[in-house]
């Protein structure tokens, strides 16, 4: 569904991704680690094409994507959830969802499946984003990147400074996502993430990252042997 092909990045003369290579596929959750500051946001922004890459190629269900904008990736099919959720804070639940829906024609409705996923969501549309917790409004970004009905869903690191019960919720949902999807279709999921327990437990595929390089890879089964948990420890 998604390949990125020796993906350079530099900002203002540092060189911040190295040859990066990397794919995504339906049914399958990608987990990116890495320690803090290696250029894992950096790489996903690349693939959302929010910030242009240097050189490399990237391909969306086998068409060039390397030069095209955000808003076009999220048309072709990209969800994004960045860091630290971006929830408009002073519009309500219902809003920030519709904002999800950018992308489609207008009057195109919520997706009722998302209410399912986050029944929570539901009972809170008229709330502003502001005055939801910090699990729920993760919870709403991951909803808003859902609306558009994404073939591939890229979330960087949503368990952060969320409490357990709620991350349990997510990473439910991000299983479910990519077993069946929102509406049969299976998703391909990317996932940056710190806390290794959850990415250990969700990862079909990973990838480490360090200092801007693909340091090893491969399957989630593979993760334990492999000693990935010390690659990543502080
Ligand atoms: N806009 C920017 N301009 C210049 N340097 C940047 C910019 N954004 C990030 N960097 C630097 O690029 C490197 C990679 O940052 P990035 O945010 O991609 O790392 P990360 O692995 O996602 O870290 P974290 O886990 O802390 O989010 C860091 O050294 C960071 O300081």
């Amino acid at each position: 569904m998604l390949t990125a092909k020796n993906i350079h990045q530099y900002y203002s003369g540092s060189h911040i991704l190295r040859d990066v290579s990397v794919s995504a596929t339906a049914g399958r959750v990608t987990v990116l680690l890495g320690r803090n500051g290696v250029g894992k946001t950096t790489l996903l922004k690349s693939l959302m094409g929010l910030v242009p890459i240097k050189s490399g190629t990237v391909e969306f269900n086998g068409h060039a994507i390397t030069k095209a904008t955000p808003y076009e990736r999220a048309r072709a099919g990209i969800g994004y959830v960045p860091q630290g959720r971006e929830i408009f804070g002073r519009l309500t639940v219902e809003e920030n969802l519709l904002m999800g829906l950018a992308s489609k024609p207008a009057g195109t409705p919520i997706p009722a499946a998302l209410f399912e996923l986050f029944p929570v969501l539901k009972q809170m549309l008229n709330r502003r984003g502001g005055d939801l917790s910090g699990g729920q409004q993760q919870q709403l970004a991951i909803a808003r990147a859902l609306a558009a009905q994404p073939k591939l869903l890229i979330l960087d690191e949503p368990t952060e400074g969320i409490q357990p019960s709620i991350i349990k919720d997510i990473g439910r949902v991000i299983r479910q996502l990519a077993d069946v999807g929102l509406n049969g279709q299976r998703m391909a999921v990317l996932l940056c993430e710190q806390y290794y327990d959850f990415a250990e437990e969700l990862a079909d595929d990973y990838l480490v990252l360090e200092r801007g390089a693909v340091i090893s890879q491969g399957t989630g089964a593979e993760m334990v042997s492999r000693g990935v948990r010390q690659m990543v420890s502080i």
